[in-house]
């Protein structure tokens, strides 16, 4: 499931990576929730992910909360050019701790690495915020598609090292 602040670049990011394509120009906001299917090898293996991208605004929040229990791993995304987004990072991970499973696996991504001049958070910042959260981090972009099959995968093979310990 994505999750993040709205115009973190959710949408974008899931488009990169199942149609290998970016949507430049207007910004569609998401409304509610919507999801899209892909089948990546983990390990040799053929693991059908079914993505939930969401909907980062506010008044959406009370129906992506009823989705957060299913979910077996979060990608949560800031904007590297976006203060705000990165600042609200933290109340998205009191949400995750609130309405989700407690042994889900969080990744915390710091989206649109390919602006430079815009830039407002440093990749350090990203990393301390990441590491006191105990959590994996990577700066990507839905733009040029950096980093984006990686997380996907290691988000994969996270959750599925983690379901097969729980025994599911
Ligand atoms: N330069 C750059 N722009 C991006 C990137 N990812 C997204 N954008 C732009 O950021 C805007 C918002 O992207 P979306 O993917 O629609 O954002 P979202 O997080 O899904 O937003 P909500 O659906 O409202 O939650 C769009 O104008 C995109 O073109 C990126 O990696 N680099």
């Amino acid at each position: 499931m994505l999750l993040g602040d709205s115009g973190v670049g959710k949408t974008c990011f899931l488009i990169q990576f199942k149609d290998g394509a970016f949507l430049s120009g207007t910004f569609i906001a998401t409304v509610g929730i919507d999801f899209r299917n892909k089948v990546v090898t983990v390990d040799g293996v053929r693991v059908k992910l079914q993505i939930w991208d969401t909907a980062g605004q506010e008044r959406f929040r009370s129906v992506t909360h009823a989705y957060y229990r299913d979910a077996q791993a979060l990608l949560l995304l800031y904007d590297i050019t976006n203060k705000s987004s990165f600042d609200n990072i933290r109340a998205w991970l009191t949400e995750i701790h609130e309405y989700a499973q407690r042994d889900v696996v969080i990744m915390l991504l710091g989206n649109k690495a390919d602006v430079s001049s815009g830039r407002v958070i440093r990749s350090e910042d990203g990393e301390t915020l990441a590491r006191e959260y105990g959590v994996p981090f990577m700066e990507t972009s839905a733009k040029t598609g950096m980093n984006v099959e990686l997380a996907f995968l290691a988000i994969a093979k996270g959750a599925e090292t983690q379901s097969r310990a729980a025994g599911r």
